[in-house]
């Protein structure tokens, strides 16, 4: 039973790839429903008018039928997400005419234009509040004339004045609430968008270096990892650990050794090109992304940060504090994992720490 509805909703519903819930997929699957609950609506209302014998009204509501069904052909079809915007205005047009015809005619027992209370939310939902105003602007003028062209000469029903003024008046105060609506919802939407970027920046930065943090690093070198596969390019890690940072801590207290990492941070940035990526990979362990070079640039560039690091001042509260850093590197090869890569980077820095410190470690090739 639930295989057969997952089957039948799958069928029903334009393919989004498994594209994550956001505006255009929630417009796109209303737009489809909107096609549907219409297409099933007219086409019931046109079978009515045939038994009805009204032929004339029936052709039209079948075609309607018919179009609100293309918007579902347009949605499986094509790709939706490039093809919602002819869906909804086709929706869009339809409705009008629909809405236009209702007006003229009547519908039953002259109630036909209480439909048009519809297209105000409909349109600004769709096409956004610009082009919804535009859309109910035009249908506005459309309409208020064909009720006040000379006393209903361009109506087959005939409204009493008082219906017809109070019906633009309350259609222009539905039209006021909905664009007021669609606005208030478009700058909810910016705020959520604004604070999710935020929230996805702060998710990838580490607080006390403000440099990228384990989880931004680990992106941008399964990114970086991908991209040289793809176009044959080098691409080298260098993993630097603060030689006996533990003593820094003790000897000058933790905030010394926060001051040191800061420090730190930025002259590893001050050393590397803009197309390098420099992260706090965890304590006082950072990793740089190298893309576009190859161990033995890689290694040069290792050492020229030792260098510096080892030339820099380190002063906190008017005390020297002697820092120096290993470092371990390694190339991606093409038959290597990113975890392997970062395993070889890890076990340099160790051989580093290990043959005294103050060193770079390289695989060779
Ligand atoms: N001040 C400060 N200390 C930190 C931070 N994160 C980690 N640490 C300290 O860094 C020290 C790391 O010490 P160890 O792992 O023993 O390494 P080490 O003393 O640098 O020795 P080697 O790496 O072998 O040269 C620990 O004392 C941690 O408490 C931090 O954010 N701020």
């Amino acid at each position: 039973m639930r295989s057969f509805w997952g089957v039948f909703v799958r069928w029903m519903t334009p393919d989004l790839q498994d594209r994550e819930v956001d505006e255009v997929s929630n417009k796109i699957y209303l737009i489809n429903l909107f096609g549907w609950v219409g297409a099933g609506i007219t086409l019931v209302l046109g079978v009515n008018a045939i038994f009805h014998q009204n032929l004339f009204l029936a052709g039209c509501l079948l075609l309607v039928s018919f179009a609100y069904l293309m918007v579902y052909v347009l949605l499986k079809v094509f790709n939706p997400e490039n093809t919602y915007v002819y869906s909804a205005s086709l929706i869009l047009s339809v409705l009008c005419i629909l809405m236009v015809y209702l007006v003229y005619t009547g519908g039953v027992a002259n109630t036909g234009p209480l439909w048009i209370y519809l297209l105000p939310p409909v349109a600004m939902f769709f096409t956004g509040m610009k082009r919804g105003l535009v859309v109910v602007g035009v249908f506005t003028v459309v309409v208020w004339f064909m009720l006040l062209y000379r006393d209903g000469a361009l109506l087959k029903a005939s409204y009493p004045v008082e219906f017809k003024l109070r019906l633009l008046y309350s259609f222009l105060t539905v039209a006021f609430l909905s664009a007021s609506y669609e606005f208030s919802r478009q700058v909810a939407l910016r705020h959520f968008q604004r604070l999710n970027d935020q929230f996805q920046r702060q998710a990838q930065k580490d607080f006390l270096t403000d440099l990228l943090n384990r989880r931004g690093m680990m992106e941008a070198i399964e990114r970086e990892y991908h991209r040289s596969r793809r176009f044959d390019h080098d691409m080298s890690l260098v993993l630097c650990d603060v030689d006996y940072f533990k003593r820094v801590n003790d000897q000058y207290g933790h905030e010394a050794g926060d001051y040191v990492l800061k420090r730190l941070a930025s002259v590893l940035l001050e050393e590397l090109r803009g197309q390098d990526q420099v992260s706090r990979w965890g304590g006082e362990e950072f990793m740089i992304l190298l893309p576009e070079t190859d161990a033995s640039n890689a290694e040069y560039l290792a050492e020229r940060l030792r260098l510096r690091v080892q030339q820099t001042i380190f002063e906190y509260n008017g005390q020297r504090i002697p820092v120096s850093i290993s470092l371990g590197v390694c190339k991606a090869d093409t038959n290597e994992s990113v975890a392997d890569v970062i395993r070889e980077a890890d076990k340099h820095l160790y051989m580093a720490k290990d043959s005294g410190r103050n060193k770079v470690v390289t695989k060779r090739r």
